[in-house]
Order: C-alpha cells, then structure tokens, then sequence
C-alpha cells in the first residue's frame, strides 16, 4: 500500500474514533455500578436510618448533573432530596420521578453476602438491601438523566426527582407530608412514577392501583388458670378461634389465586406477624400457667376492588367478637372508606399509553396493568388527585422485596436505565395538556 494512502487511512480512523467518543460519550458500566453500589451501601435500614448521608450521596450526583437540588425537611432529621431539571416549556405541568431512600432491616447472619457490602457475584448479582426496594430505581432516574444530558437532550417539561424517607414505615414523615406541601402545589406536577415489582419472566409490571394496608392487633382476655385444668373462654382458647376464622379467609382469598381466578392484587391477604401470650420467667415462659392476655397481630392488605364495611364487620364479629372477650385496634387503616384512589389505564391517561409506548421503543414488553399486591408512597399523589403508576423496570428477576439475599443483576439495572431514558424522552416530549391537566388550569 502506499505511503500516502495508509496515511490517509489512519487520519480517517483516528478521526473516526474522536467523533464515535465525542457524539456518545457513553460511560463504562463499572462507574455506573460503582455508582449503586456507593448509594446500597448507606445503611439507610430503620430504626435508625442514615439520612444524612444519603442525602449528601444524592446532593453529590446532582452536583455532578447540573441538577438543581433543594432539601425540605418536614421533620427534624429526616430530610428529603428534591432536584430539577428545568425543561424548554416550565409552564407545562412537570414530571415527578419519586423513590424512597429507605429500606427494611436485613437479618445480617441469614444472608449470604452483607446487606450493605453489595457486593457483586460472579452471575453479575448486585447483593443489597433496597437492590430492588427501591434504591436500584432512585438511581436509575439519575442515570437516564445522566446519559440524555450526555446526549444534548432537552426536555420541554420540567423533570423533578424526589428521594424521600419513611415510606417503609407509611410514609407519614416524607412523601404524605411532601404531597399536602404548599411546596409540591407550587412544582405543577402531572404525572408521577412510582416504584412496583419486578418480574420473574420477561414482561414489565406496572401498577395503576395498590392496597391499603390494614395493621391489625386482636386481643383476647380470660381467667387465669392451672395448665392442667379444662375450662372454657381461656384467653388463649379465645384467640386460637379467631386465628383459624382468620386462617380460613386467607385460605379461601388465597385459594382464588391458586386457581387463577383471581390476580395477587384483587385478593385480600391476610398474615399473620405477631403473638403475644405467656408468662415470662428469666429463661422462658411458666409452663403450667393459663395466661390472662393473649395477642396476635395481622397484615391485612385491602385492594381497592373489595368491600371494606363488610371486610371490617368480619373482623369484629368473626374474628374479634366480644361475645368472645376479643377486642381489635389498627395500628393503621388504609383510605378505602373514602374515595378509591386509582389511575386510569384507558385514553383517558395519556401517560400510561406512553410509558408503554417508551418502555416499547426500549425493546421491552409490558404484562397486564395490576393493582399493587402492597402499598407504596403513590398513594399520597393518587390522593392529590395526580396520576401515579408503580413501576420498577426489572423482569427475569425473583420478587425480594423485604426478603434475605435481596438482589439485582447489573445487566438488568443497565437495561432499566435504558426504560428510564426512553420514558423520561416521551414524557418530556409530551406537549399537549391532558383533560385533567387542562382543568386544572382553567381553576
Ligand atoms: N411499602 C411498605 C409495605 O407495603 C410500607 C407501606 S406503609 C402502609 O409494607
Ligand atoms: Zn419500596
Ligand atoms: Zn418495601
């Protein structure tokens, strides 16, 4: 070859290769990784969440995003992240990308790698409490933003992010209180995203709706008595019969599931998570000693599709009748009494047509809208009249939420941020007002 021509060869690929890193300046997935894996390790776990670090971690991205970045702290020592990404059109109604940032607690001994190390296995496995509950879908917002902005998008709407506490303990502290705030009337919010569940097979979930959790403590009282003696209406004989009524309607709610005639989220769940009976001695209980008192907690989650006035005669008459010495108290009762809170799936709700379409154009496929089997904090939105859709972009992937070896795989957290990117790109883009949108704005 000639001298020259190989020249020329070699200017063109040195070329070429400026401009490939120079159009896309795509990161390596070790940062990205690194990334998560900083914001899993912040022990953020209850009773005694580290807050303040993780909203310094969540500060530092933003920093590094050219995100604007506030943090309102309804109460003392539980602050919450708001950042904003300004967009072309900011009297459009904004977007609001919410996550928790705390999780539950981790039997440290039962896992198989420390909760807060996540630390990655061969398979890719992200090994973490909150890997899926829900610091993978925190970050990812930020990660989409990230690369769009890498990309020279703009959005038209405004993009907000909020990284809020408490959600693990009802939310009451963060999300309730950021949604009543004069503050998040004042952002113009039109739409939420939520967090929701991943799939074990190939197709998306996403939630319109989500149960109210019912925290129920039954309580029974009788005489005391010798172990040896028979007698009737013992406090624990008294509980035992409401705790197989309760087991039977479990079994029979479960049972509809069972057999496919029902979804998870169109059920009832009832489960049992606490007793309480016995006399305690330094080294166990008095063995021959009929309690007096005898105590038994309940998660019951009500879908918004089941009767509540008829769920709540059950419990008194069924399962805490006072005939039968019992008497019952919510720890927390959900809002089915009021107004069911559900977002609407048809035409009505543009967004839900696009995040399909955007998780689409990501080469994702999309299950059945369902009804959230738990609760999460797009309650609070729901209640405030806004859309909210639950979704967590992970499928091929087991449900452990709240379990041991809570995990994620970083080749399916590199995929959810390529939804994000698609989502966040239709959402912005979108510049028509919706109907309620539009109402809003006559007011
Ligand atoms: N997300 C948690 C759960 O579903 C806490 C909700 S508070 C009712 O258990
Ligand atoms: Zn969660
Ligand atoms: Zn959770």
């Amino acid at each position: 070859m000639e001298d020259a021509l190989k020249i020329r060869l070699f200017l063109h690929s040195i070329i070429t290769i400026y401009f490939c890193l120079y159009i896309s300046p795509v990161e390596s997935s070790p940062e990205i990784i690194s990334r998560f894996q900083q914001y899993l390790q912040i022990n953020t776990a209850h009773p005694n969440p580290k807050y303040y670090e993780s909203a310094e971690f969540l500060i530092s991205q933003a920093e590094s995003l050219n995100l604007e970045h506030e943090t309102l702290e309804f109460v003392k020592g539980k602050p919450l992240v708001l950042l904003k990404w300004t967009g072309k059109n900011p009297n459009l109604p904004a977007i609001l990308l919410n996550s928790h940032t705390d999780v539950v607690p981790a039997e440290h001994h039962k896992w198989n790698h420390s909760p807060f190390d996540a630390n990655v296995d061969e398979a890719g496995d992200i090994y973490a409490r909150g890997s899926q509950d829900m610091k993978c879908v925190g970050l990812q917002y930020l990660e989409a933003i990230r690369r769009l902005k890498g990309s020279g998008f703009q959005p038209i709407r405004t993009v907000y992010l909020s990284f809020v506490p408490d959600e693990e303990i009802g939310g009451h502290d963060g999300a309730e209180k950021f949604a009543e705030s004069e503050r998040f009337k004042k952002m113009n919010v039109g739409i939420v995203l939520d967090e929701g569940l991943p799939s074990p097979d190939e197709n998306y979930r996403i939630f319109y709706a989500e149960k109210c959790a019912w925290w129920l403590t039954i309580k029974a009282t009788g005489l005391p008595g010798h172990g040896a003696k028979l007698y009737d209406n013992s406090a624990m004989e008294n509980l035992l019969k409401s705790i197989e009524s309760a087991r039977r309607f479990r079994a029979s709610q479960f049972g509809l599931v069972k057999a496919g005639l029902m979804a998870e989220g169109e059920v009832v769940s009832v489960n049992m998570v606490f007793l309480k009976a016995g006399t305690p001695t330094p080294t166990g209980f008095v063995m021959n000693l009929q309690p007096s008192e005898a105590e038994a907690g309940f998660d019951v989650r009500v879908p918004p599709t089941a009767d509540p006035i008829s769920l709540e005669k059950r419990i008194s008459e069924e399962w805490a009748p006072s005939s039968r010495n019992m008497t019952f108290e919510f720890k927390q009762q959900g809002y089915n009494f009021e107004k069911k809170f559900v977002t609407a799936t048809d035409n009505s709700n543009p967004w839900w047509k696009l995040l399909e379409g955007a998780v689409e154009k990501a080469n994702g496929k999309i299950g059945k809208p369902e009804i959230f089997p738990a609760s999460t904090d797009a309650r609070y939105f729901r209640k405030q009249g806004l859309p909210a859709i639950g979704f967590s972009p992970m499928i091929n992937t087991p449900v452990l939420l709240h379990d041991h070896n809570e995990f994620l795989n970083q080749d399916e957290y590199l995929k959810g941020i390529a939804v994000y990117e698609s989502i966040i790109k239709e959402y912005t883009s979108y510049i028509e007002l919706t109907d309620n949108e539009a109402s809003r704005d006559e007011l």
